[in-house]
């Protein structure tokens, strides 16, 4: 097996040499009919493979959708680890979108699954709910750390039904007065200015849509622009309404960490289709570059 560098610093490699779009690998049923696949796990690991043929030397980040290949129990966990290994061969940045969560030995767990070099379901970085309170986590922070790895964790999600809970605020706290995706951004950017970071881009970040008013979420208020450069998973581009284009117009002083995230825009285009509509979709993010 290769040494690979950290997450953040692999993150600022592919912007540097990619850009920031994140290609989605989303199997869901629809989309595999388009494709003209069965929607069975034979058709989801065809799909993710294909789509790592596609993204592979085009752009430089996917990020498969774990539950399209939960949903086909065992087979479909193999067929995921066909298209995790495959597109960490091809040396695209991979993030499980696994939105796992718990406490103890069972998070660490969790960790272990996608974390561990050389476990069958590796990737670069995950992404982890801390409903159960920031400091559950804790486990699978060292668990990055010590692997190189890179924690997303959900702070202001792209759907609207997210906003009552996430931004509501807290009352009894070290963080009192800010919002719950608030208290979030500031507690994982204390983390990510901890994490070495020889690139300019930390390790651990958050998951922030695009589509959220970081003022009214109450993330403005808990940005801080000292240290690495905080990564920001941002679905929400393309089929969810928010244009690529704009991304540093949306995520302002977070922009340097954003990964622009698109799944059903850039696949819609099908098999054929899909390798211009990364490079149409990148050349979109284009300002990004450099
Ligand atoms: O806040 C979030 C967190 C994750 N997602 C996931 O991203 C993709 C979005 O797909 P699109 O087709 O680009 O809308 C999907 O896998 C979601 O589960 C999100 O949308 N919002």
């Amino acid at each position: 097996m290769t040494e690979r560098a950290g997450f953040g610093e692999r993150l600022a490699t592919a912007f540097a040499e990619r850009g920031r779009l994140c290609v989605g690998i989303d199997p869901h049923a629809e989309l595999l009919e388009r494709w003209g696949l069965p929607d069975t796990a034979e058709g989801a690991r065809e799909f993710g493979l294909r789509v790592v043929g596609a993204a592979a030397g085009r752009a430089g980040i996917v990020k498969p959708q774990v539950a399209f290949y939960e949903r086909h129990g065992a087979a479909g966990y193999a067929a995921l680890e066909r298209v995790l290994a495959e597109a960490r061969d091809a040396q695209l940045v991979v993030i499980a979108d696994a939105k796992r969560g718990d406490i103890g030995t069972s998070v660490a767990a969790y960790g272990e699954a996608w974390l561990t070099p050389g476990s069958p379901l590796e990737a670069d970085a995950m992404t982890i709910s801390a409903y159960q309170g920031l400091g559950s986590i804790e486990p699978v922070r060292r668990q990055a750390e010590a692997a190189g790895k890179g924690l997303l964790v959900l702070a202001a999600t792209s759907n609207p039904e997210a906003r009552p809970i996430q931004g509501a605020v807290l009352q009894e706290s070290s963080r009192a007065g800010a919002t719950v995706a608030g208290a979030i951004v500031s507690g994982v950017s204390a983390w990510n200015r901890e994490t070495a970071a020889p690139s300019g881009i930390g390790s651990m970040g958050v998951v922030i849509g695009a589509t959220v008013d970081l003022v009214a979420a109450g993330i403005e208020a808990a940005t801080d622009a000292s240290g690495p450069a905080l990564p920001v998973l941002a679905p929400g581009f393309g089929h969810q309404g928010a244009e690529p284009a704009d991304f540093r117009r949306i995520f302002g002083s977070l922009a340097e960490g954003v990964i622009v995230s698109e799944s059903r825009s850039v696949l819609a285009a099908g098999p054929d289709g899909i390798a211009d509509e990364i490079l149409r979709r990148l050349d979109l993010v284009g300002a990004a570059r450099g």
